[in-house]
């Protein structure tokens, strides 16, 4: 059993900064538990409204409980005029992270959480809403349609994703990988984005704000924003022999590589195993020789020289790119997901609140001398 990863140094790394009943992540050097479920079994047989339900109620729903909750969440997939008003504004360059960002803030504009008992109906509308949010501007900026977010043949929120994006109903296995997808990235404890979210939320801000926040944290290439990254990495090589070649280089010039390595894990993400499985599967299905081999030998490059390991972001790259997913729209389907956990988070820093504000050492001058304008050099 590999041992947990001894943490310390800048970062908060290693500090406990709160308590959480929703997941541990590394306990072993490796596992990843949602409120005491194995994620492996979760990937295996839930559905992602599912492990929604989970962590935001507090226990797995019965097949009554998940139908009402999945017919609760297709009720609420209709976007508000002025909210499609905006993202028809937005330019067709600008980041979907922005876009994200953007939506989730309008909303709170114009459907605000106005006290705290309303929480569970506003984080069920942005769950519902988010797919929409980002296809109807993805494909008015792109395609100049507006397309109905409401009416869809599939009923679950990542088949609804594909099926908006692609102006068609997914197949089984696009489906299901999206569906595991979403169930991989929904929860992990005290990550940056989260942490972020739960600062909001300590001084008793709105939903909203919490939600608008972490979604800016996840946007940067050391946290979500490193599967784009990695996308952009793996495209850059013909052959596993290229790849081999370029890292190396890569890894002699003190470059950091996205998608390896991790702030917790000493070992392996346990979502990498789930999601590499289902990236080959996706690779047989399109004929692919190239992608998913070279993204083998990144992972044994890295091992070899390194010992860094891929984390969840890694092989989801060439997953969402089997599936026809644009790059840019990576890490909002990681928001799609993670608004699960970030709003559970809130949830339980609300029940338990004392706001959050930790001390700094000082290291800046003892004493300055005030001069006034004119004599400043
Ligand atoms: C879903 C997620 O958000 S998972 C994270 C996604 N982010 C990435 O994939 C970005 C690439 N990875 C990284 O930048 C880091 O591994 C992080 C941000 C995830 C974790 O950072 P830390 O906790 O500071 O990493 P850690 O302490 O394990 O680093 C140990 C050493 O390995 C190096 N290292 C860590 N990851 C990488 C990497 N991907 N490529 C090259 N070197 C790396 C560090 O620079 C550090 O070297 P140093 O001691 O000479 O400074
Ligand atoms: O836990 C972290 O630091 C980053 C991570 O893997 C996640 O948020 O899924």
């Amino acid at each position: 059993m590999a041992e947990a990863k001894k943490l310390g140094g800048a970062g908060l790394r290693g500090q406990v900064a709160g308590e959480t009943a929703l997941c541990t992540v590394g306990k072993t050097g490796a596992g990843l538990t949602y409120r005491g479920y194995d994620i492996n079994v979760l990937a295996d047989n839930a559905q992602f409204e599912e492990v929604a339900y989970l962590l935001l109620r507090g226990k797995l729903p019965n097949r009554q409980e998940l139908d009402e909750y999945k017919a609760k969440l297709k009720a609420n997939r209709e976007l508000p005029e002025a909210l499609r008003t905006v993202l028809e504004q937005i330019p067709k360059n600008a980041h979907p992270m922005d876009v994200m960002r953007t939506g989730c803030s309008m909303l709170g504009n114009l459907e605000t959480e106005e006290d705290f008992s309303q929480q569970d109906d506003k984080i069920d509308r942005m769950l519902a809403v988010f797919p929409a949010i980002i296809t109807y501007w993805y494909r008015f900026a792109n395609e100049g349609v507006r397309i109905d977010t409401a009416n869809t043949e599939c009923d679950s929120i990542g088949g609804v994703f594909l099926e908006l994006l692609h102006g068609k109903k997914p197949n089984e296995l696009h489906e299901q990988v999206m569906n595991v997808s979403l169930i991989l990235y929904a929860e992990h404890e005290f990550n940056a984005s989260t942490f972020t979210a739960r600062v909001c939320a300590s001084t008793l801000s709105d939903i909203h704000s919490c939600v608008t926040g972490a979604i800016g944290s996840l946007r940067g290439p050391l946290h979500g924003g490193a599967n784009e990254m990695a996308m952009e990495l793996i495209q850059k090589f013909n052959s596993p022999e290229e790849a081999e070649e370029g890292l190396m280089g890569m890894l002699e010039r003190k470059e950091k590589i996205m998608g390896f390595g991790h702030a917790i894990y000493s070992e392996s993400d346990p979502r990498n195993a789930i999601i590499k499985k289902w990236a080959e599967k996706l690779s047989q299905e399109v004929g692919d020789t190239v992608l998913y081999p070279v993204s083998v030998r990144c992972e044994e490059v890295m091992w070899r020289e390194k010992k860094l390991f891929c984390n969840a972001d890694f092989f989801h790259a060439s997953a969402y790119h089997f599936m026809g997913i644009p790059t840019q729209l990576f890490t909002p389907i990681f928001v799609m997901s993670r608004v699960s956990g970030w709003t559970a988070h809130v949830k339980e820093q609300r029940a338990n609140n004392r706001i959050i504000r930790p001390s700094a050492d000082y290291t800046g001058p003892d004493h300055a001398e005030w001069q006034p304008i004119d004599e400043r050099s």
